[in-house]
């Protein structure tokens, strides 16, 4: 019984996402059930998995949270399949203004959490790649964290991976899983993807899970896709290519125990000094 609790099915769904909503609700809920009779319990989906992402696209996709359809079909499969469900994201409308936001859904279909993406994407790399989600989009200001058996899992959205204050947040409040639906793209992802996630999983000695949508090189903005599963010694455990997939993995908090007491980083770190200059 102790070590059920210790150990979690995570399943994380690289969908196929186009530019018919409708569609690509049902394609969601298909997989999330594929994830069910594969024995998940804790389901997450990609960014922006009901809208193609881009800004010219979330006024047009956006949704109230929870009232909006999108939510109503997230609550209703959650409850049915009995699991927990990291809603990757959805473009969500609040008082005339636009986030993207995640929402965290337990077993009897209740909403137990909203993640609104804290750091905007907003790059320019001239001749290849000029984003800005800020033109449409405002940014979240607080962390959002829930317990699943003895896991603790903190959200963050795609960009906000590059931020190691951010997930350190996590680590410093009990966190030992990292979940990030996230987007990169055929310029960052081949160099920045595989070890953004090594990197938050190194740091912070736990499991961390991002998940993309699948490539669609027809998208205005082409997805590198590769969602992956890293454990606490930053090896990566399981991973997909470019087209939809699925990966289900079992997580164990024993190798986050274990990890931790071997590279006791944590503990050692000189927190008094870094403060002092950093506030200068
Ligand atoms: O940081 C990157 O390279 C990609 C970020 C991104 O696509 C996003 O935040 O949606």
């Amino acid at each position: 019984m102790e070590k059920l609790s210790r150990t979690l099915r995570i399943a994380c769904i690289q969908l196929k996402v186009g530019t018919n909503k409708t569609e690509n609700v049902a394609r969601a809920l298909e997989k999330i059930r594929e994830a069910k009779m594969k024995g998940a319990e804790l389901v997450s989906l990609p960014e922006c998995f009901n809208s193609p992402y881009g800004t010219k696209f979330f006024q047009q996709y956006a949704e109230a949270v929870p009232e909006g359809e999108t939510s109503k079909f997230l609550s209703e499969i959650s409850k049915e399949l009995g699991i927990y469900l990291i809603a990757g994201s959805i473009p969500e409308s609040k008082e005339n203004k636009l986030y993207n936001t995640s929402t965290i859904w337990d077993p009897n279909g209740n909403l137990i959490g909203t993640y609104r993406k804290m750091h905007l994407f907003d790059i320019d790399i001239p001749g290849e790649i000029t984003f800005k989600e800020s033109d449409s989009l405002t940014a979240g200001n607080s962390f959002t964290t829930f317990d699943v058996k003895d896991f603790k899992i903190g959200v963050g959205i795609c960009y906000d991976i590059r931020f190691e204050e951010f997930a350190k947040i996590y680590r410093k409040k009990g966190c030992n899983l990292l979940v990030y639906p996230g987007a990169f793209n055929m310029k960052t992802g081949p160099l920045h993807w595989e070890l953004l996630a090594r990197a938050r999983a190194n740091d912070n000695q736990c499991y961390t899970a991002l998940i993309s949508p699948a490539r669609d090189v027809n998208a205005d903005y082409v997805a590198w896709g590769h969602t992956m599963v890293v454990d606490p010694w930053a090896k990566v455990v399981e991973t997909v290519d470019s087209e939809e997939g699925l990966i289900v993995t079992d997580l164990d908090l024993s190798l986050v125990d274990k990890v931790r007491a071997n590279i006791p980083v944590y503990n050692q770190r000189r927190s008094e000094i870094y403060d002092t200059i950093d506030k200068k």
